[in-house]
């Protein structure tokens, strides 16, 4: 992994939902093997910009886009791309953890037997590695045949992140991963996406202006569909550009 390269690149990027002109020239790059948070108040385009990246809004009607997105140099909305390995590179992690009403050693093997993996033994070995990467092995190695829903949130939720690593993604789509959880499972959950950009690239969008000060290491101020700025988080919430990102970050509005 080569932490200066860019994975995802957007140039000129243009979202409509019909009439509603929801994500404006965004012109993004994303660097590889770092964590970039989106920032901004509810409705600016956060969630949407992330699911432009790996084409989630294809499945909603009435959606228009312009512009490019390169994964790796290539354009992820030519017509030739085969949009199930595109989802597969691109592990995606949402706001509220959702684990199918399984085992939790099913969840997990759940996407590897899509693709095509039967041996006992390889499935053994997935879920026991994606559970160590998502941190959650130790508390769930004794009760890998009982129901996923029978965990806290908290684990529920790097249940579900261990579910989105067992199918080798590159990069990590996390939608508010947190929000929903309480401030210990907080905290492991930061602790884990440290982790996890060792081997992976990480975009986060947080409501939380201090998780994303804690563990981004690049930060985007979105508002009404615009990138207003965009730099090292550092930068953003120590030396912000744009009057509009310091009125933000201090809590004057959003
Ligand atoms: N499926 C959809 N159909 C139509 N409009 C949508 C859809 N999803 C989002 N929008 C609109 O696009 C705009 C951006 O919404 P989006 O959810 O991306 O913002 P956000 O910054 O992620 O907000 P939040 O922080 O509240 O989740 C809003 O005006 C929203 O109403």
């Amino acid at each position: 992994m080569n932490e200066n390269q860019n994975k995802i690149i957007t140039e000129n990027l243009n979202l409509y939902y019909g009439e509603n002109h929801a994500l404006k020239d965004i012109n993004m790059k994303i660097r590889e093997g770092a964590i970039t948070a989106f920032i901004g108040p509810s409705g600016c385009g956060k969630s949407t910009f992330l699911k432009t990246l790996n084409r989630m809004n294809d499945l909603v009607d009435c959606v228009r886009i312009e512009g490019k997105v390169y994964l790796d140099g290539e354009d992820i909305y030519d017509p030739k791309v085969d949009t199930t390995l595109l989802r597969k590179k691109m592990g995606m992690v949402f706001q509220q953890p959702n684990p199918f009403p399984m085992s939790i050693y099913d969840n997990i093997a759940y996407g590897p037997r899509i693709h095509g993996i039967k041996n006992k033994a390889a499935l053994d070995e997935i879920v026991e590695r994606s559970l160590r990467g998502a941190a959650i092995f130790d508390e769930v190695k004794d009760r890998l045949k009982k129901s996923a829903l029978g965990l806290s949130g908290g684990q529920q939720q790097r249940l579900c992140i261990a579910r989105a690593l067992a199918v080798e993604p590159e990069i990590l789509l996390m939608d508010e991963p947190t929000s929903a959880l309480d401030p210990i499972s907080t905290l492991k959950v930061e602790e884990l996406m440290e982790e996890l950009k060792k081997d992976y690239t990480v975009v986060v969008v947080t409501h939380n202006m201090q998780q994303a000060a804690r563990v981004s290491d690049y930060t985007a101020f979105f508002l009404v569909g615009e990138v207003i700025e965009f730099d090292t988080t550092d930068n953003i919430f120590s030396r912000p550009r744009d009057k509009r990102t310091e009125d933000y970050i201090t809590g004057r509005f959003g």
